[in-house]
């Protein structure tokens, strides 16, 4: 199977490299193109994998197209590569924040096979979240590779077209939420005596034992939570002071700004 990236970033490089993990595509079947041709050498020097000279030379050689640019610059690409005959054989898969599937539909010649996913960076270490939703005329076949691709990388759901926007506010900007929770968690833990590394090592492992088991338990977070509060314990006076700052309300605002923003990305400018 053929897979060509058009644009060769972070997220680029964190799906290539789940991929390759994964080992459902050698190096030898991806090919990325960019503009800033140290990022190009950058990823092919780390991965393996082919760099093409321009954005067009992608297209036509691969069953796969990810767009994987910011999204202001989406309509120039597919301006770019405007070409009737080779993209009737591609599928594309646009991973931009905001763009509808419908826009770039509208961008492409007609019966254009389009699918819009929201993936997030843990996919570089397979721990992903992809959420994707079909174009007008991307067949079952198309949903099935996807799937089967973006399985690699993580956890898969197919979702109607209008809550993708809130995808991108929870699940796509999300690990930046968990870092920044990460990181001032072993601030407390550094305040309070322990070392930066070893406030890091348990910060991080703490947030993801506790998905963990919010994940297999199959148990509402409020009775997991209540498990950690023994009565007039440690946990109990913490969070309070987590709820006199309004924790929850916070982390609800994140998740809105994030969504509104994403609404915005996708407006035509
Ligand atoms: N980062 C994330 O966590 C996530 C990002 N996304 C989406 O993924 C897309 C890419 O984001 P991300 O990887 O973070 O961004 P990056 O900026 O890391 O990657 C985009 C790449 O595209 C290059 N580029 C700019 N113009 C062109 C062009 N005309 N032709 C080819 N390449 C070009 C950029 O070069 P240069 O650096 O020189 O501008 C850059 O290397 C965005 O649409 C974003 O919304 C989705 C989910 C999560
Ligand atoms: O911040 C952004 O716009 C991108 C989309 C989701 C995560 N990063």
């Amino acid at each position: 199977m053929k897979v060509g990236f058009i644009g060769a970033g972070r997220m680029t490089y964190a799906l290539c490299k789940g991929f390759l993990k994964s080992s459902l595509v050698k190096p030898s079947e991806i090919t990325a193109s960019d503009l800033n041709r140290s990022k190009l050498r950058e990823i092919k020097r780390d991965l393996g994998i082919k760099t093409a000279e321009s954005n067009v030379d992608i297209v036509g050689k691969n069953k796969v197209v990810f767009l994987a640019v910011k999204p202001n610059i989406i309509k120039d690409i597919l301006t770019e590569i405007n070409d009737k005959s080779s993209i009737e054989k591609a599928l594309f898969v646009s991973i931009a924040a905001g763009v509808t599937t419908q826009r770039i539909e509208s961008l492409l010649p007609e019966k254009a096979r389009v699918i819009r996913v929201m993936p997030n960076t843990p996919c570089l270490v397979q721990s992903g979240v992809c959420v994707f939703t079909r174009g007008k005329h991307a067949n079952e076949s198309d949903a099935d590779l996807v799937t089967e691709m973006l399985n690699c990388v993580g956890l898969v759901e197919e979702m109607p077209e209008t809550l993708m926007d809130t995808v991108t506010g929870l699940s796509g900007s999300g690990p930046a939420y968990a870092f920044v929770t990460i990181e001032a968690l072993a601030d407390g833990g550094v305040k309070m005596g322990l070392n930066r590394e070893q406030a890091l090592r348990l910060s991080a492992q703490t947030l993801m034992g506790a998905a963990k088991l919010v994940l297999e338990s199959g148990k509402h977070p409020e009775v997991l939570k209540d498990d950690v509060c023994s009565p007039g314990g440690t946990s109990i006076h913490a969070l309070h002071q987590l709820e006199k700052g309004q924790y929850r309300a916070t982390l609800m605002n994140a998740v809105e700004a994030g969504t509104l923003r994403s609404k915005e990305l996708g407006e035509p400018i």
